[in-house]
């Protein structure tokens, strides 16, 4: 816990998949001075996102799946992302394996790790862990599309890395951890 912030009470606002809480809290500002605050979190717990990548054809393997949130705030739903997951009790690396394999169908190779990111550290917790792992005909398990008794309807998109990089540009790639881990790949391919 950050020695600036002191929690005085909290208060669980919601508790189902996540859980919302508002805490009280008194913060020392800067020059010193105390300021009670509130502020609300939500916790559904850590997660691994991994960019497959096959550098002899130069292209990537994203997943389009529906985003509820999205389409609340009034954007295309459809959402073309790297394979992620939350942690569900494995360390990053792992967790990258394994999602990787059920949403794409593909066993990864040669993983390195990127970096770890809060998206939005204003008021969510989650931290992910951002990995690029080599995928090609060879790591091929089985044809992907997630676990549909848990409500994935995943399809698997192959495109030149290029055209992946252009889609940033043009907004048909809106989700932050695959513009950062797109960027990436192209600043070090
Ligand atoms: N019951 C229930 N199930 C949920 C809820 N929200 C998600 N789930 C289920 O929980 C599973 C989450 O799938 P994962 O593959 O583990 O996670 P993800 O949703 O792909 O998360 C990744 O992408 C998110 C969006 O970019 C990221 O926010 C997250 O960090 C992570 O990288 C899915 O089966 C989904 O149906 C919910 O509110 N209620
Ligand atoms: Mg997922």
């Amino acid at each position: 816990m950050n020695e600036r912030a002191k929690i005085i009470s909290k208060q669980v606002l919601a508790k189902s998949w996540g859980s919302l809480t508002s805490y009280t809290m008194d913060y020392r500002r800067q020059d010193g001075t105390v300021q009670r605050l509130k502020r609300e979190a939500y916790d559904h717990g850590s997660a691994a996102a991994i960019l497959l990548y096959d550098p002899d054809r130069k292209t990537v393997l994203l997943v389009r799946q529906f985003r509820f949130a999205v389409m609340l705030n009034g954007d295309h739903a459809d959402m073309l992302e790297v394979c992620a997951g939350m942690l569900d009790g494995d360390d990053p690396k792992t967790c990258a394996i394994r999602e990787a394999t059920e949403e794409s169908g593909h066993a990864p190779t040669d993983l390195r790790h990127v970096c770890d990111v809060y998206v939005s550290p204003g008021s969510v917790t989650e931290k992910v862990s951002l990995f690029i792992g080599h995928y090609h005909a060879s790591t091929r398990q089985h044809e992907g599309g997630g676990l549909a008794d848990e409500g994935e309807d995943i399809e698997v998109v192959e495109l030149p890395l290029a055209e992946a990089l252009a889609m940033i540009g043009d907004g048909r790639i809106m989700d932050a951890k695959t513009v950062l881990l797109l960027q990436h790949l192209a600043l070090t391919a």
